[in-house]
């Protein structure tokens, strides 16, 4: 039975538009995740998943339905949902350990400067930047930078880190070591997370679960992905792993074409109360599936 820590439950985002009446850019979105888990978000731009990460955080409102984080309706931000954007927006005034040290002492703030700062210096010796301590974020590369914005986040133990592309903006090699350290530390720390990214081997790396959106407007959870790869894979091996293709495929095969046909065509039973849980497993194989996938099974949750 699911430890569950996030419930979205039937929300919808409206605008007025310019010609009159409204824009919904998403509806109907019902999504649950578990404890521990780590979800990552793929659709097309303009989908709406920052507006629902936004959402999630409290810093923006549906304009129907509700949001339920560990058993009570969340209506505004929150020390216990920290926030990762791709930008870094550290203090450029303070040092990295006063960057940090700021949010654990807005987390605690009966907390002694000594008790803030040995908590500060551990997240950011976690995160590799052990010695860095005293650079302001001027003397920092882009991937330092994103480090203490991780350290600030994993500093005041949330009870979920909302993470917003916060590796796209940096080189290969520095997104690849970043990709793994945001794994084992999520993994170490039982962190849940609800991360947006638009590379698919980032989301087959690091997810539990995939959600899948449709394209908007009125846009959708199609289906949710459970990764079938084992907890302890490797970045530079995931390649080897013999659901990696069916799996890299699918989600493909979705942002291709099924994330444009879905509101014209949706699978026949989709209920958005409960989108298809899609196992890649050799199973049997159920829709809603185009010709060339591979073999699915799509339970109801
Ligand atoms: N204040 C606003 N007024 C009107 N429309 C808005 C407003 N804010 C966002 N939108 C629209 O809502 C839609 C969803 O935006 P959002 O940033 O959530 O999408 P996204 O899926 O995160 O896109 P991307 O992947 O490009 O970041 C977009 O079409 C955007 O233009």
């Amino acid at each position: 039975m699911e430890d569950r820590l996030i419930s979205i439950e039937g929300i919808a985002k409206r605008y007025p538009a310019a010609a009159g009446g409204q824009t919904t850019i998403f509806e109907d979105l019902w999504l649950r995740v578990g404890r521990g888990e780590f979800v990552c978000v793929i659709g097309h731009s303009g989908c709406g998943k920052t507006t629902v990460l936004n959402i999630l955080a409290g810093l923006d409102a549906p304009s129907a339905g509700a949001v339920i984080v560990d058993g009570r309706e969340i209506s505004g931000p929150s020390l216990d949902r920290a926030v990762i954007f791709q930008g870094h927006a550290l203090l450029p005034w303070k040092t990295v350990l006063g960057n940090v040290a700021y949010a654990v002492a807005s987390r605690w703030p009966k907390a002694s400067k000594a008790e803030i700062e040995a908590r500060a210096t551990r997240a950011i010796a976690t995160v590799g930047l052990a010695g860095a301590e005293g650079k302001r974020p001027a003397e920092l590369s882009g991937g330092m930078k994103q480090r203490v914005g991780i350290a600030r986040a994993l500093a005041i133990e949330p009870k979920i880190l909302l993470m917003d592309e916060p590796f796209s903006a940096l080189d290969a090699l520095t997104r690849g070591t970043l990709q793994e350290e945001a794994r084992r530390i999520c993994r170490e720390t039982g962190q849940t997370v609800y991360m947006i990214t638009h590379d698919v081997d980032e989301a087959i790396y690091l997810a539990d679960k995939i959600v899948l959106m449709t394209n908007g407007p009125g846009a959708r959870i199609a289906e949710i992905v459970v990764n079938p790869l084992p907890a302890d894979r490797r970045q530079g091996a995931i390649h080897h792993d013999p659901n990696y293709y069916a799996l890299r495929n699918h989600l493909i095969d979705f942002l291709v074409s099924r994330s444009k046909t879905f509101r014209d065509d949706p699978p026949a039973g989709y209920d958005p109360r409960h989108p298809p849980v899609v196992r890649l497993d050799g199973g049997v194989a159920a829709p809603p599936l185009p010709s060339a996938a591979p073999k699915l099974r799509a339970v109801a949750t």
